[in-house]
C-alpha cells in the first residue's frame, strides 16, 4: 500500500442534504479526485432545527475513510465548526486514524495539521432529546444486553442499524422493539483505488454510525442515542512514539465525551448520546448476556460476518475477536449450549493456542480487534479453571499452565470480584442505569 493519490490537503468541497427524501451525500475532495459518500436515512418524519449541524458533524466523520485513501499532510475543514467541537475533531483524526497511523508507518497523522473555518458557527439553541431512546444494535452481545436492559426498564427503545445484514436483521427479530435501518454506501471508487494499491487501514467507524443515529433520532422525534460500548474499549492496544494506539478508540470513554461535547457546542444537543454499558467489563456483559437463550441462534460477534463481501454467515471461529468472546462466554454459558452458539468448540483447538496466548499477554500486545483486556482474560480463564464443562479441555489447561509458569499466576478473589462490579466510569443518566442494574 502507499500514495498512489498525490493530494496536499483533504478538501470539503460542500455536502447536500435531501429534507424530502432524506438523503444526504458527503462530497470529499483529494487534489482533483472528488469523492462521494451517500448517506439514505429515508424520509424524516420532522425536521428538527439541530439536524443540519448534526450532519456538519457526520460531514467531517465520514471523512475519515478518503483522508486514508491519500493520508495527505493537511485537512482542510469546509464548514465553520464551534470551538468547542474543536477537541473532538482533533480526537477524530490523531486518535481515531492511530491505528491506520501505525501499520503504515505515518506518525505525522498523530499530528495532523486540521485546518478551521473562521470565523467559528454561532451558538445553537438548546434542547434534550426526550423521546424513546434509539439503541445501535451490531448483532453482538453487548448491544443484546442494551436492548434488553431498556425493554424490561420500560424505556420503550427503538432499534438502530446502519446496513444492517441478514444477521443484524435476525437478532433485531427477536425483539419486539420497532426498528429503524439506514443506509450508507462508500463512494463505489474506493473499491478501485485500494486494488490500485492507495493507502488502507482501520477508521473510526463507530463515530460515524454514532452519529448516523443521532441524526436518525432528530429526524423522527425520538430521545437519546444509547450505544453498548464497554469499558475496556478505553484501554490502548500499544504506544507508540509516545502515544497510545487503540483499535476502538472511537468506542472508548473519550470519544464519548468529546463527541458529547461536540453535539453540545455544535448543535446545542444535551445528553443525546451515551454507552449504556460504558460501566462495565466485557465479562459482566457476557454474564449478563447468558441470561437470555432467545438470541442464541443468531447473535454474531465476529467482525468476519460484517464484511461487504465475502462475509462468513456466523461466527468465523478462529479469529481474535472469535477466541475472546468464546472465552468470556464460557464460564457462563457452559459447554453444549456455547458449542451450539459457535457451532465449534474452540478449546479443543490447539491451533488456537497462539492467539489465546496473546489475550492472556503471554506474548505480543492485545490484537487489533475488539477484545476485552488482558486482567479480563485472566479473570475468565481463572473462572474455566474451576468449571467442570471446562477445566480439561486442551487450551484451559495449556494456558493454566503457561500463565501459572510466568510468574503471574491466576487472578485472585478481589481481581475477580473486581470484573463484575460495574462501577468504571460512566456518562448514562442515573434513570438507564437502573433499567442495566434491574438485569442482575
Ligand atoms: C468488517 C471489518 O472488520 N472490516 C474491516 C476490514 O475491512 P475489510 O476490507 O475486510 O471489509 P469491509 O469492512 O467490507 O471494508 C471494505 C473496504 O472499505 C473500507 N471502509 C469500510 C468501512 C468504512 O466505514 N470506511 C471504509 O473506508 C475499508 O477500509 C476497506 O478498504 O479492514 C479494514 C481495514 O483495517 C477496516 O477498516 C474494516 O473495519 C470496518 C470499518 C468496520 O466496520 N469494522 C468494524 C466491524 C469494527 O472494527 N468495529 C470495531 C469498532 C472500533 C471503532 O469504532 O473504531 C471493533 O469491533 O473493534
Ligand atoms: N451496523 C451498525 N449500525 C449501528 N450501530 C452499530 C453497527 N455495528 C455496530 N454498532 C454499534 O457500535 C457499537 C460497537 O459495536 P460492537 O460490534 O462492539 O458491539 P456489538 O455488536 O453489540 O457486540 P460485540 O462486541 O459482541 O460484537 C455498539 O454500540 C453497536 O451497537
Amino acid at each position: 500500500m502507499g500514495a498512489v493519490i498525490d493530494a496536499d490537503a483533504l478538501r470539503f468541497p460542500g455536502r447536500e442534504f435531501d429534507p424530502t427524501t432524506g438523503v444526504a451525500r458527503f462530497h470529499y475532495a483529494l487534489g482533483d479526485l472528488v469523492l462521494t459518500e451517500t448517506v439514505d436515512f429515508g424520509p424524516p418524519s420532522v425536521l428538527h432545527p439541530a439536524l443540519d449541524r448534526v450532519l456538519d458533524l457526520l460531514y467531517v466523520a465520514a471523512s475519515t475513510s478518503y483522508y486514508k485513501i491519500a493520508a495527505p499532510k493537511r485537512v482542510e475543514l469546509g464548514t465553520p465548526l464551534a470551538e468547542g467541537a474543536l477537541p473532538w475533531v482533533h480526537a477524530l483524526f490523531h486518535e481515531g486514524l492511530g491505528e491506520f497511523a501505525y501499520r503504515n508507518d505515518l506518525p505525522y497523522v498523530l499530528d495532523l495539521a486540521i485546518e478551521p473555518v473562521l470565523p467559528h458557527a454561532g451558538v445553537p439553541e438548546r434542547s434534550t432529546p426526550a423521546g424513546p431512546p434509539l439503541t445501535a444494535v451490531g448483532g453482538g452481545k453487548d448491544s443484546i444486553v442494551s436492548m434488553e436492559a431498556l425493554q424490561h426498564g420500560g424505556l420503550d427503545p427503538v432499534l438502530f442499524a446502519v446496513n444492517p445484514n441478514a444477521i443484524i436483521r435476525s437478532v433485531m427479530a427477536v425483539s419486539p422493539q420497532p426498528v429503524r435501518a439506514v443506509k450508507r454506501t462508500l463512494d463505489p471508487r474506493m473499491r478501485e483505488l485500494n486494488a490500485a494499491g492507495a493507502y488502507n487501514g482501520h477508521i473510526p467507524v463507530t463515530a460515524i454510525n454514532s452519529l448516523i443515529a443521532v441524526a436518525t433520532s432528530l429526524m423522527h422525534g425520538l430521545g437519546p442515542v444509547v450505544m453498548s460500548n464497554e469499558s475496556s474499549a478505553s484501554v490502548p492496544n500499544l504506544s507508540w512514539l509516545g502515544r497510545d494506539i487503540n483499535h476502538q478508540w472511537s468506542k472508548g470513554l473519550p470519544a464519548e465525551a468529546h463527541l458529547r461535547d461536540a453535539l453540545l457546542a455544535h448543535a446545542g444537543l444535551q445528553d443525546a448520546y451515551f454507552s449504556l454499558l460504558r460501566g462495565l467489563s466485557e465479562l459482566h456483559i457476557a454474564a449478563l448476556f447468558a441470561k437470555f437463550t432467545t438470541y442464541d441462534a443468531v447473535v454474531t460477534s465476529c467482525n468476519q460476518a460484517f464484511k461487504q463481501r465475502d462475509a462468513s454467515d456466523r461466527w468465523c471461529g478462529h479469529c481474535p475477536k472469535c477466541r475472546f468472546v468464546f472465552l468470556a462466554l464460557a464460564p457462563f454459558t457452559g459447554r453444549e449450549r456455547l458449542v451450539g452458539i459457535f457451532g465449534t468448540d474452540i478449546f479443543t483447538d490447539l491451533s488456537q493456542l497462539e492467539g489465546y496466548r496473546e489475550l492472556m499477554g503471554l506474548t505480543a500486545h492485545k490484537p487489533f480487534e475488539c477484545v476485552g483486556e488482558i486482567e479480563e482474560s485472566l479473570v475468565a480463564l481463572r473462572l474455566l479453571a474451576e468449571h467442570p464443562d471446562w477445566r480439561d479441555a486442551p487450551i484451559v489447561r495449556e494456558l493454566v499452565a503457561e500463565v501459572t509458569a510466568s510468574g503471574g499466576g491466576l487472578p485472585g478473589d478481589a481481581e475477580v470480584d473486581a470484573a463484575f462490579r460495574g462501577d468504571a466510569p460512566t456518562l448514562a443518566p442515573p434513570r438507564y442505569l437502573e433499567a442495566l442494574r434491574a438485569l442482575g
